[in-house]
């Protein structure tokens, strides 16, 4: 008996071992190779279309330890400590998107979205960075501890970085400990409504306690952006329910009207004055999120920017893209407020886009489940306000940029470097030596058709309008810090985009 306990000795301890070992291992360590489809840290990659902060070059880009180390113009000349080059040809190596307006709804509606299949979305489609709105998920992040439980929720889920805007409601205007505690926490800015947001815990702010908010933002110097609709005395749901017809586009439409959104601007630019220098609020900043009408609220915008006021606005691809012209009886996938308006908003906008007097571009992807996207019953005034499009930011603004006459240049600037800003992010939103290497490498000729074949990694690719369109510019590869993270179609194994804390 004794000899056979000495003998199973050395077999039991070797299990113990094992067992302790992956019990003991740090679950959340990931191992190195898991996080890149390249074996390397240490690496070059080269095309004859690199845009970096210079301008376009021919050459190589160094990265080591996922910062961009050196830049080098000459195609094929790498210099002499070259171990790894990756060399994409014609290919254009540009600054991974940078999009800063995305509600990943986790936690609380992760059957609408969550961090990742949003995140795995955004790898495939070059966007390298995400900042996650603070309404649609459940509690919505308005205070320390409900930012909290987003952090928690993303842990090894994310395969981008994503940083968070936090929520100015009602409650944590009028108490400035609750507000600062959420801004402390790392938030990168706020973001408020000024009509129903269409989520219970995330009410409406009028411009006093927007004024409140803006005051504690002027301390930490981060924006506070702004969904700008004012209602005004214009038909009220219920009238039109019992009159108008809702499986029509037009009814919807006229529930929402540019003078909401002049209205709401109105108000802002009131307010923005005191941003100036030497102002009462030097420091705050406004952010007018997707601008829909291109007309008197635009030249209010325009008009404060001039006097030097610290306002910026962006607007979204569904604006640039579609017209309510053209949107189908009962097609709800186009539902989203601001409505989108007529073909000639739409040449406006993109002109005002060109003269740039709009600053950045973003998704504002906003999913839900089918069901309450009434996509059977094509009521327009009951379904969910939201677009789906995330997956497809870059190939949609080219396709329809190029047609207006956008550079590369432009696009850009409009999708990393003013959202870098923006946002704070520093490292980020540009091709430079000491950057993050956020990267996306794709082919602005490619033509593809965004049909059932096509990998959408969305959560819901049915919600999304642009399904069933030809496009422009396939993504091939995408890099965050260092990481390949999205190459030909496939993602890295793990999950290790990280969370970005203001501080
Ligand atoms: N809650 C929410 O996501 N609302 C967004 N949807 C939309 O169409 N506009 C919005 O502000
Ligand atoms: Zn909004
Ligand atoms: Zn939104």
């Amino acid at each position: 008996m004794d000899q056979l306990l000495w003998r199973a000795l050395p077999l039991l301890v070797l299990l113990i071992s094992f067992t302790l070992f992956f019990y003991l291992r740090d679950p959340h360590k990931l191992a190195e190779d898991e996080c890149s489809l390249v074996p390397y840290s240490h690496y070059w990659i080269s095309s004859k279309r690199i845009l970096t902060s210079q301008g376009f070059i021919s050459g190589s880009v160094e990265i080591n330890e996922g910062k961009i180390v050196s830049i080098v113009e000459g195609y094929g000349k790498q210099g002499n400590s070259v171990q790894q080059v990756i060399d994409y040809g014609e290919a254009v190596i540009m600054p991974g998107l940078i999009d800063v307006h995305v509600h990943l709804d986790e936690p609380g509606r992760t059957e609408w979205e969550g961090f990742v299949t949003g995140t795995r979305a955004a790898a495939a489609g070059g966007v390298t960075t995400v900042v996650d709105m603070p309404l649609n998920n459940d509690p919505s992040t308005v205070s320390k501890e409900t930012l909290e439980l987003k952090l928690k929720a993303a842990e090894n889920k994310i395969y981008v970085d994503v940083g968070f805007w936090g929520g100015l409601v009602p409650e944590n205007a009028l108490n400035t400990s609750i507000l600062e505690g959420l801004l402390d926490a790392g938030v990168l800015g706020l973001k408020s409504f000024m009509c129903p947001s269409g989520i219970n815990d995330f009410p409406m702010t009028t411009i006093d306690h927007i004024k409140e908010g803006l005051s504690v933002l002027a301390k930490y110097r981060r924006p506070l952006l702004v969904h700008a609709e004012l209602q005004q005395d214009s038909k009220s749901h219920l009238e039109l329910e019992g009159n108008h017809n809702p499986l029509a586009y037009k009814t919807y439409l006229d529930t929402r009207p540019p003078s909401w959104e002049e209205a709401a601007i109105k108000e802002l630019v009131d307010a923005t004055k005191d941003t100036r220098i030497g102002g009462s609020l030097e420091g705050a900043h406004v952010h007018i999120v997707h601008l829909s009408d291109a007309s008197a609220s635009l030249d209010l915008i325009k008009e404060a920017k001039r006097r030097g006021d610290s306002i910026s606005v962006e607007t979204c691809p569904h604006y640039l893209t579609f017209s309510s012209e053209e949107i189908p009886d009962r097609d709800t996938r186009y539902k989203c407020s601001p409505p989108i308006r007529d073909a000639l908003n739409k040449e406006k906008l993109w002109e005002a886009i060109l003269d740039g007097h709009i600053d950045l571009l973003t998704s504002d992807h906003s999913p839900t489940v089918p069901q309450l996207k009434l996509l059977k019953e094509g009521d327009f005034l009951k379904a969910w306000g939201g677009i789906s499009s995330l997956q497809f930011d870059l190939p949609v603004t080219w396709s329809y940029g190029k047609k207006h006459g956008l550079t590369l240049e432009q696009l850009s600037l409009l999708w990393s470097q003013k959202p870098a800003t923006l946002a704070g992010l520093e490292s980020k939103g540009a091709i430079a030596v000491g950057n993050d290497a956020d990267i996306v490498v794709w082919q602005p000729e490619v033509e593809f058709d965004l049909n059932d074949d096509y990998p959408v990694f969305l959560k819901h690719p049915s919600l999304s309008a642009y399904m069933g369109r030809r496009l422009s510019g396939k993504v091939f590869d995408t890099f965050v810090r260092g990481n390949l993270v999205f190459k030909d179609g496939k993602h890295a194994p793990a999950a290790c985009g990280v969370p970005i804390l203001a501080k």
